[in-house]
């Protein structure tokens, strides 16, 4: 198996298809929608909150709420009384069992559920997804997160209708240090490895640095690409700002930090300062303009052409050029 990561494989362009990169469509359907991006903002507190999920689900962009310190009954009626679908997500204990029942119960329901734990190849999980589709049939559930594809195969057989691959890539997670597992430093063919298997969407979960790794993401099978630390940071973003040297950041902690969890016990996160960047709907479009242009690259007009381009793998053990016969 070739071990590379978003930093040392380049996609090797085809013949242009198109005159303008406004004829290459981002647009991707998932879960029964269609948004303009496949990409959504990390789970986590200092990378959205309430009033940002508002924006993103109404300017057709795909967002999963957080599930620290919120009441997610409150958050899905108000998505709801706002005429917008619900995507929260959730642990496995049974607080969270509960709160699925109260969905259930008082007919709001939500649209989309991922249930996000460090280790998602769990029995835990086997159960809440049991859970959900018994109270919540029409709900589609993203399970994660996971590694491998004995993970994705068990998941999917549970009942996930989309697995999130990705223990440890992201840029506060210390998992790799502290347990010495993970997928962190050869993320992109942990998917590549996953995505042999998989026969539902994956979402490719950290480790993205640059727009470009969201074009390498979907070659490599992703049907959506979450991320953290290229989010935080934003005039919206609800991290706390901070002045060190004149300069202005942002902060960016772990769900897994003693900052998000309030105590100094298992944790796998860390906290750092992002610079502060604009407005998020600037980020937005130019992500949305760079994809346009590796569609353009890859010599097609829609996102899953991307699938099909070649690609080198530079210096290492595993350097080449790989072709798709
Ligand atoms: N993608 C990644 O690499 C990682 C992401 N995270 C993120 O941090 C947040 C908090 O995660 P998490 O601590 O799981 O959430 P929770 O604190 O809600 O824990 C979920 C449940 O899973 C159990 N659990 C957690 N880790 C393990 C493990 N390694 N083996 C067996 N059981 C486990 C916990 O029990 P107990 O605490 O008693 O063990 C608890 O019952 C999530 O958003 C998660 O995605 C965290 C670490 C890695
Ligand atoms: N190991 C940990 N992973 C974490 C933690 N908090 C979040 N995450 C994961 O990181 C990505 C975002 O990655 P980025 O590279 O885009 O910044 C996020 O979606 C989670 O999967 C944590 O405390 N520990």
């Amino acid at each position: 198996m070739d071990i590379f990561d978003y930093d040392n494989v380049l996609l090797l362009p085809r013949r242009c298809r198109v005159d303008s990169r406004s004829e290459c469509d981002t647009a991707v359907e998932f879960g029964g929608r269609r948004f303009h991006l496949p990409v959504v903002p990390a789970n986590m507190k200092t990378v959205l909150d309430a009033p940002l999920a508002a924006w993103l689900a109404a300017n057709g962009y795909f967002y999963v709420m957080h599930r620290f310190d919120l009441d997610n009954v409150a958050f899905a009626r108000s998505m709801r009384a706002q005429g917008l679908f619900v995507s929260i997500s959730s642990g496995v204990k049974p607080a969270d069992m509960a709160v699925v029942d109260q969905l259930a119960a008082e007919g709001v329901g939500a649209d989309y559920i991922t249930i996000d734990i460090a280790h998602g190849h769990a029995d835990s999980v086997r159960r809440m997804i049991e859970h959900i589709k018994a109270k919540l049939p029409n709900t589609f559930v993203i399970a994660g997160n996971v590694g491998t594809p004995e993970a994705v195969i068990d998941l999917e057989a549970w009942g996930a209708d989309a697995t999130k691959i990705g223990i440890g890539p992201g840029k506060v997670c210390i998992t790799r240090l502290k347990t010495g597992f993970g997928t962190g430093g050869w993320q992109l063919s942990a998917l590549k490895w996953c995505a042999r298997v998989a026969t539902k969407p994956m979402i490719a979960d950290g480790g993205i640095r640059h727009h470009g790794d969201i074009a390498k993401s979907v070659r490599f099978g992703a049907a959506m690409v979450m991320i953290g630390s290229l989010f935080a940071g934003h005039a919206e973003s609800p991290g706390q700002t901070v002045e060190v040297d004149g300069q202005l950041y942002k902060e960016y902690y772990g769900s897994a930090s003693d900052f998000n969890k309030g105590e100094y016990r298992h944790v796998e996160g860390k906290r750092i300062l992002e610079p502060v960047k604009g407005q998020l709907a600037d980020t937005l479009r130019e992500m949305r303009e760079d994809l346009q242009s590796s569609i353009s690259y890859a010599g097609g007009t829609r996102l899953q052409d991307i699938r099909r381009v070649n690609y080198v793998i530079l210096g290492g053990d595993n350097a080449g050029e790989h072709l798709l016969m």
